[in-house]
């Protein structure tokens, strides 16, 4: 049984959602939470994670390190996505099972499921038909990751699972152009441009892809859930169940940022998956689903954007 005495190590807490999960946690009175930061602990380094978890022995793992990227980060860089992704996941899976870990929870993303699956996308789609190209490493990667667990599961009769989190956003982002989601450049760039005079902005693609935005603290609440309850299988996805074009999100934050110059979109650059809208039925079953609205969130994180630009978290390729 978990309690708020349980060892729970975070791996990736000085993440995004990393960060989320340890608030949320700390806020509900879990006072056994182990992290380390990568300059620490390299969970690409296998004589490092081995030796981390033969000291530490935590009784729940929830992994939410990892190379992570926008549409031209993972477009660009295939290997370091896929290479780094499986050595973290299959280091932090294999040491939690030779380490008694009662509970495992693997955080992987959306563009798992195919390009052109049906939507919204059930659980069950998963493996049925090709993966989009932009994103193909990063998703093989967590296919891996996904699969390790569901075998991990049916073999050893443990509790190890995944969730699959549509795209999300929310304070402590990376707020990079180069590397980043979409999200948190457009409120950079809107921002930017404001403060030149209302400069026009450049947007990637056509505009007219879709997506769905969950904010990181109704991630971190998922966690919580699947942490706090034994989950009857392997795969859950998370997100709102509701999705907008991209031209959409760009009117909005134009909106909440006060931008009042002309948007360019620059079709040079890939549209991406055309649609991934989750199927969040089988989380909504079980008792979650998400709170924040997208305009609150987004007033939110571009709050936290203002108060933090100064020191922002710039994620560089190398
Ligand atoms: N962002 C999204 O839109 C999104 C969507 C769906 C799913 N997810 C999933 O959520 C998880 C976290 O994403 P995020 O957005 O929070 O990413 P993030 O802000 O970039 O954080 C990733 C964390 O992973 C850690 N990390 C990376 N490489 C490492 C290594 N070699 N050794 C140790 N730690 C390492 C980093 O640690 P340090 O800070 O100590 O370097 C960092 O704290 C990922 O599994 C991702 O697939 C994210
Ligand atoms: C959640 C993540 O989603 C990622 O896919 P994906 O939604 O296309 O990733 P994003 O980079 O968020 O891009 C979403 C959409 O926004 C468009 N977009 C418009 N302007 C911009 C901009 O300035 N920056 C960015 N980044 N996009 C922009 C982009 O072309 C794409 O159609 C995957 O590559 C990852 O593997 C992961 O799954």
């Amino acid at each position: 049984m978990i309690n708020k005495v349980s060892k729970i190590y975070v791996a990736g807490h000085r993440g995004m959602v990393g960060s989320a999960i340890v608030n949320h946690l700390k806020s509900l009175g879990y006072e056994n939470i182990v992290t380390r930061r990568s300059g620490e602990l390299d969970l690409r380094n296998q004589l490092e994670v081995e030796y981390f978890f033969s000291q530490e022995k935590p009784k729940v793992v929830i992994d939410a390190a990892a190379r992570v990227g926008g549409i031209l980060a993972n477009r660009d860089y295939p290997y370091q996505f896929l290479i780094d992704n499986l050595k973290i996941q299959n280091n932090l899976i294999e040491f939690s099972l030779l380490n008694d870990c009662e509970k495992f929870i693997f955080l992987g993303s959306s563009c798992i499921y195919p390009k052109f699956s049906p939507q919204p996308i059930k659980e069950d789609y998963l493996l049925t038909s090709e993966l989009e190209a932009t994103n193909e490493a990063y998703a093989l990667a967590k296919i891996a990751g996904v699969k390790a667990c569901e075998y991990v599961r049916k073999q050893f009769g443990k509790d190890y699972s995944s969730l699959m989190p549509t795209n999300l956003y929310g304070p402590r982002d990376n707020f990079d152009l180069e590397t980043s989601h979409v999200l948190p450049a457009m409120i950079t760039k809107f921002y930017e441009a404001k403060q030149q005079g209302n400069q026009p902005v450049i947007l990637w693609g056509t505009g007219s892809p879709m997506r769905e935005f969950l904010h990181v603290d109704d991630l971190a609440a998922a966690v919580t859930f699947a942490l706090e309850n034994e989950l009857p299988d392997n795969l859950y996805n998370v997100g709102t169940g509701v999705d907008i074009t991209i031209k959409e999100l760009a009117l909005m934050i134009q909106q909440i940022v006060g931008h009042s110059g002309d948007i360019i979109w620059d079709d040079s650059k890939p549209d991406g998956t055309p649609r991934k809208l989750l199927d969040v039925s089988k989380m909504k079953t079980l008792g979650w689903e998400a709170k924040t609205s997208l305009k609150e969130g987004i007033i939110e994180t571009y709050e936290w954007y203002l108060e933090n630009s100064y020191n922002l978290k710039k994620v560089k390729i190398s």
